[in-house]
């Protein structure tokens, strides 16, 4: 089942007389880090107000990690929060607003979209669905908060981001990524999906040391010397998922983002594993502690450095055919292409981050120096 589960003539239709009309493209909005609180946490909520403007999203989280008996109290928490807290979601302004909804199974969900929607679906950008398991998921919810947008008089839909979190969700991430126009990205749910999988690590993502490949044994004369010391190389347990949710996402044009990094701690371990999901084309993470939406912003944000070469290629290609070199190195139509991914996410930044644009401009300004 995928997109075509719907004609395509219907596929952008409104599913709720009313209801706003589906976006055909899903904006490019930074979302360096998708800063997570717990709004019945009055501590947490009163750090809020200040983090706006610092953080490209801000989400309010009502599932895993509320306790049952606070749900309600989060719930509640949130809709204080968004309609009391100015430059907050809603589109525009500097910091979006998402929520995490409870689990469609839980006794929670209906109530937090039949709350929230009516309450402040102006306000949210995005809804993150846990537990997907395949494009029912998602339709059930699109066909909810369209009747819930109509109701509600909502001018614009409101989008949906799955968290990939079960074998089944993975083995279907093509066909949720491209079940309704509403889907805005993906994230890895590495703690629940390591226990569906029964993977066995109990860490909330990030590596672990027992997953590694070894060096070959030194040979003498043609005989393995065994017992010789060889180095080991710790592997990203997360490659595979995170590349297929690339790929599921760049098909469908929506968004992939790594997820949780559990060792609040461990900053350097966290950034890697940040890194590693950048480069291979996620746009972002969560932060789950204040300390790592420094670190998310900041591995997520191209460096000057690449933008800068990725400027220089851009000028060198003239027209964007042939190929020429620069620096020693070939460069073509198509690494133009992977330049102008760095140009294009540098510039989106940049408009919202104003110290970044500082840094980025000044390369321009160098390399005007230099030129002149
Ligand atoms: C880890 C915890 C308990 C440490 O909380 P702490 O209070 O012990 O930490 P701290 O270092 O002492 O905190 C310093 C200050 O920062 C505040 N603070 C601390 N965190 C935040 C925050 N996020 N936002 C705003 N403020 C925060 C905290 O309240 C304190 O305020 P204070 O200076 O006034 O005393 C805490 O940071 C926390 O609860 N973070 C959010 C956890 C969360 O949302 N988990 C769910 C997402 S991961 C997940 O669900 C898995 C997944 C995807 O489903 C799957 O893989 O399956
Ligand atoms: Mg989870």
């Amino acid at each position: 089942m995928t997109a075509a589960s719907r004609s395509p003539k219907d596929f952008f239709r409104p599913l709720a007389v009313g209801a706003p009309t589906p976006l055909r493209e899903i904006p490019a909005r930074p979302s360096r880090a998708i800063h997570f609180f717990d709004p019945s946490n009055p501590k947490m909520a009163a750090k809020v107000p200040d983090m706006i403007g610092t953080v490209d999203v801000l989400l309010g989280n009502l599932e895993d990690a509320i306790k049952a008996d606070n749900k309600v109290a989060a719930r509640e928490g949130l809709v204080e929060i968004a309609t009391s807290t100015a430059n907050l979601g809603g589109r525009s302004g500097p910091t979006q607003l998402w929520t995490r909804i409870n689990s469609l199974d839980s006794p929670w969900a209906l109530d937090d979209l039949t709350t929230l929607v009516p309450a402040i679906g102006d306000k949210l950008d995005v809804i993150m669905v846990p537990k997907v398991q395949g494009a029912e998921d998602i339709h059930y919810v699109d066909r909810l908060l369209a009747q819930l947008e109509a109701k509600a008089g909502l001018d614009k839909p409101i989008l949906v981001h799955a968290i990939l979190e079960t074998a089944r969700g993975v083995a279907n991430v093509e066909e949720i990524c491209g079940a309704s126009p509403r889907m805005q990205g993906l994230s890895l749910g590495p703690a629940d999906l390591a226990a569906d999988r029964r993977m066995k690590t109990t860490r909330v993502g990030g590596g672990h040391p027992g997953y590694l490949v070894r060096e070959d044994p030194p040979r003498l004369g043609g005989v393995a010397n065994l017992e010789a010391s060889r180095a080991t190389y710790q592997q990203d347990l997360w490659h595979y998922t995170i590349a297929r949710m690339v790929d599921a996402c760049a098909m469908h044009g929506i968004y992939p983002y790594y997820g949780p990094f559990g060792d609040i701690a461990d900053t350097t371990a966290c950034e890697d594993q940040f890194r590693n999901a950048f480069l291979l084309g996620c746009v972002g993470t969560w932060s789950l502690h204040p300390k790592q939406v420094a670190i998310a912003n900041r591995v997520f944000s191209p460096s000057v450095e690449d933008v800068a070469h990725a400027r220089r290629v851009v000028a060198a290609m003239g027209d964007g055919t042939g190929a020429v070199m620069l620096d020693g190195k070939m460069e073509d139509d198509a690494s133009l292409k992977q330049c102008l991914v760095m140009v294009e996410l540098a510039e989106q930044l940049a408009a919202v981050d104003p110290e970044l644009k500082k840094q980025y401009d000044a390369i321009g300004a160098d390399a005007d120096e230099s030129e002149a």
